[in-house]
């Protein structure tokens, strides 16, 4: 991620040279503004005015320079975190799908919120702070030096004490700050469950539950916080005070130097701006500093998050299905358990219709889940036609195959996209899959047709008619490979069977059904009913292929 960042140097360098060409030039005209004080006080007239037409032309080229400082500044801003964010969900994506379903989705909800807060807070305008107090804390070495060359000298002690204040604690701070985004990320999760039990909640009165719960959780995730700002407390206090005491040497023998007449008004005057501009930004970097590195912690973290824990090469780019679907000997197992499914052999045949059925918990939907490509085989292979489906590069698959689960989402859009998911398809390919997917009448009746506007979350749609519209998608892609998990259990009896009449008579498309509702009428024109139970996968009735 830091890469990305390192990426945006040509608006950090435009900003490097703009906000240090400012803070030099305020810097000269402070040396200049104190010579003219100095002229002024032994009476110089002439060369006054000269100077004060000379630091009249320089305070008005400050005013165009600053602006184009800040500009340049909100932009190297804008960017970093543009980049930042569009590489996180680059990575996002990039992760396999049972590996990003591992995670709880809150996960990563509060890394784009609250870590990318703490990152634009404590890394990016750390980043710009230190550039812009760097070029005053030059600039005030530079008026010091012109003072005392000693002065400068005690100013870089003043920055190495504090330098090594913030290494010092920058390891509990940091253990302190990735522990506190661990606590936002349970946060997260916890109120976006919350929300969702909106209903059981205030059905079942577990209010006062849940206020405790949040209670708790509120009161370690603040108590997190405390302990950092008490952390970085003490940092500050330390560092304060190594300044003043810095400070009040310089000005001791600035003023005693003035006193025995070895210096000017404007000299001790010179001096104790130039310290001012030195302590200023020492004291702010400072306290940025601690911040900026506290963010290690959060970013080694993020990338950990993106990372897939399995990673195999997949090289096949061809993945149209010609023959069959071939499971020799498949064995499979969720991470750390037994196998839920043991040395199955089965084949599904192309065009083939196949249901699955079985008990509950049996490994149904673990079968789908293999053919999805969510998951890989422990042993065995999953042959599609003759090539190891493992080998088969997950877009060219994907691109083949359908999947209709219980749970569809909808996207907050038209009907028409949602349907389409926005892709190209004529009026009529688009009717046919809607009469096959029972979805005429729903678009017909309702206001707008296939403009119609689905809320979030398709709040406005039944459960049966979100069934329906995957389906439609289904159909309107022309997969190989249809794969319905449950699709049909929030649909009436008949619109059930209907569209189960349609999915049997699709020609060349290989259709894998989980259903716990096994029509009669339809048992014949399924090429296979298989049932998954014992871990093992057997003929249901008719027996194209037999299993183990
Ligand atoms: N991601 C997972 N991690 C660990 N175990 C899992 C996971 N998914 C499912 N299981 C377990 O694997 C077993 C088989 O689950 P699966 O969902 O395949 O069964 P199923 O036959 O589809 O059940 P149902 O008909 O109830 O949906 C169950 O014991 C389940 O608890």
């Amino acid at each position: 991620m830091l890469k990305k960042l390192m990426k945006t140097w040509p608006y950090l360098l435009i900003t490097v040279i703009l906000t240090g060409t400012l803070g030099m030039l305020e810097g000269y005209m402070m040396i200049r503004l104190m010579n003219l004080l100095d002229l002024a006080l032994s009476k110089q007239m002439h060369m006054f005015k000269t100077y004060s037409l000379e630091l009249l032309s320089y305070a008005l080229m400050l005013v165009p320079l600053a602006i184009a400082a800040t500009l340049s500044k909100n932009l190297f801003k804008k960017k970093a975190n543009e980049s930042m964010k569009y590489y996180y969900l680059e990575g996002i994506y990039g992760k396999n799908i049972n590996e990003f379903h591992a995670q709880n989705n809150a996960k990563y909800l509060s890394t784009l919120t609250n870590d990318f807060n703490t990152i634009e807070m404590k890394l990016i305008d750390s980043l710009y702070m230190i550039i812009d107090f760097g070029t005053v804390f030059v600039a005030g070495l530079w008026m010091i030096w012109t003072v005392n060359p000693w002065f400068a000298l005690i100013g870089l002690g003043l920055v190495t004490v504090n330098t090594t204040i913030t290494v010092l604690s920058n390891k509990p701070i940091n253990k302190q700050t990735k522990l506190r985004s661990d606590l936002f990320e349970t946060y997260t999760g916890y109120i976006k469950e919350v929300l969702s039990a909106f209903h059981i909640i205030k059905n079942n009165n577990l209010y006062s539950r849940i206020k405790d719960n949040f209670r708790k959780q509120s009161e370690t995730l603040q108590h997190k916080g405390y302990l950092i700002d008490r952390m970085l407390t003490y940092v500050y206090g330390a560092q304060n005070l190594s300044s003043d005491l810095m400070v009040l040497i310089v000005i001791g023998i600035a003023g005693y130097f003035a006193l025995t007449g070895r210096g000017t008004v404007g000299s001790v005057l010179l001096a104790v701006e130039g310290m001012y501009r030195i302590l200023w930004p020492i004291n702010m970097i400072s306290e940025a500093m601690p911040g900026l590195l506290s963010t290690k912690g959060i970013i080694e973290k993020i990338e950990e998050t993106l990372k897939n824990t399995v990673e195999y090469e997949e090289h096949e780019e061809e993945a149209s299905l010609k023959e069959a679907i071939y499971f020799e000997r498949v064995t499979f197992a969720y991470e750390g358990q037994e196998a839920i499914l043991d040395e199955v052999d089965v084949t599904f045949k192309k065009g083939g219709k196949y249901l699955i059925i079985g008990p509950s918990g049996g490994g149904k939907s673990t079968l789908l889940k293999l053919l999805r490509k969510y998951f890989n085989p422990i042993k065995g292979t999953i042959w599609i036609d003759h090539k190891p489906l493992k080998g088969i590069k997950k877009e060219a698959y994907f691109r083949k195959i359908t999947n209709v689960e219980q749970k569809v989402f909808l996207f907050e859009d038209t009907l028409r996209n949602n349907l389409t998911l926005y892709k190209d398809y004529s009026e009529e390919e688009i009717w046919a899959a809607l009469t096959k997917a029972g979805l005429k009448e729903f678009v017909k009746t309702h206001e707008g047709g296939l403009d119609y506007m689905i809320y979030e979350d398709g709040k406005n749609v039944s459960g049966g008619e979100k069934s329906r519209i995957a389906i439609a998608r289904g159909l309107l892609e022309h997969a190989d490979l249809i794969l319905l998990d449950e699709a049909f259990s929030a649909l009436d009896y008949d619109k059930a069977r209907e569209i189960e009449q349609s999915l049997l008579e699709l020609e060349d498309v290989t259709v894998i059904h989980i259903s716990h509702v096994l029509f009669r009428e339809h048992e014949e024109q399924y090429d296979g009913i298989y049932m998954v139970k014992n871990k093992k996968v057997y003929p249901y009735k008719k027996t194209p292929m037999i299993a183990s």
